[in-house]
């Protein structure tokens, strides 16, 4: 199925990591630094628990949140997702993006190489992929736990191997501020958007 691809983004910043490692954080920092109309956030997992809450009567905003409500459902909304990708890899890629417009794309949660291979393959030149790490003692005082069957599955270990980051982000304590390991790719995003200041 061919895609119909809804604008042309300058910069595709797609970031993955284990649970708990701060994607959201990280990303949710870029986009305040960025501004709205710089950047938005494309979350794969947001079409997926949309239609997995309506169709189980779930709140949607507890899905989409930090909390522990969502872990609840982890192991189930992974099966569904992948039937869904099996017979499509790229839906919830293309589910994600269709209303965004503005220059800068954050994809906050890619978990498997069919997401990085779908960005890649619909745009080449705009896509970086950073990985966002913590220890399992930082991820365990943000409230992870190793849950056999999620934790050692495609969700969270698809990505563990093979793939040659543009970028890794360290997110614990000991690690150098986020700012200034951001430093470069806030550069390369305001001067892609057009946007750098002298
Ligand atoms: N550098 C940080 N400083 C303070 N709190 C942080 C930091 N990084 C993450 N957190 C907190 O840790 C918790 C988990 O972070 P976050 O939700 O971003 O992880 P995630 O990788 O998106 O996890 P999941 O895959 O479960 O959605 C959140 O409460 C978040 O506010
Ligand atoms: C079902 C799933 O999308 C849940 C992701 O939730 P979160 O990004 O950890 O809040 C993970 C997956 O798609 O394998």
């Amino acid at each position: 199925m061919s895609t119909m691809l809804t604008t042309n983004p300058k910069l595709i910043l797609v970031f993955s990591g284990k649970r708990k490692s701060g994607k959201d954080y990280v990303t949710d920092l870029i986009h305040k630094r960025l501004g709205p109309e710089v950047c938005c956030i494309l979350r794969l997992s947001a079409p997926l628990k949309e239609q997995y809450a309506r169709d189980r009567g779930l709140d949607f905003k507890e899905l989409l949140g930090s909390g522990q409500y969502k872990e609840q459902y982890r192991a189930d909304m992974i099966a569904w997702g992948e039937r869904r990708r099996k017979q499509d890899p790229g839906f919830f890629c293309r589910l994600a993006q269709r209303s965004a417009t503005q220059p800068v794309w954050i994809v906050s949660d890619a978990r498997r190489l069919s997401d990085l291979q779908w960005f890649w393959t619909e745009y080449p030149n705009q896509t970086r992929c950073i990985r966002v790490e913590a220890s399992e003692h930082t991820r365990r005082q943000r409230g992870w736990e190793f849950t056999p069957g999620i934790d050692d599955a495609e969700s969270e270990c698809g990505l563990d191997q093979g793939i040659d980051f543009d970028w890794i982000i360290r997110n614990d304590n000991d690690a150098p501020p986020l700012e200034e390991q951001l430093h470069l790719l806030f550069s390369l995003a305001e001067e892609k958007a057009g946007t750098e200041t002298s």
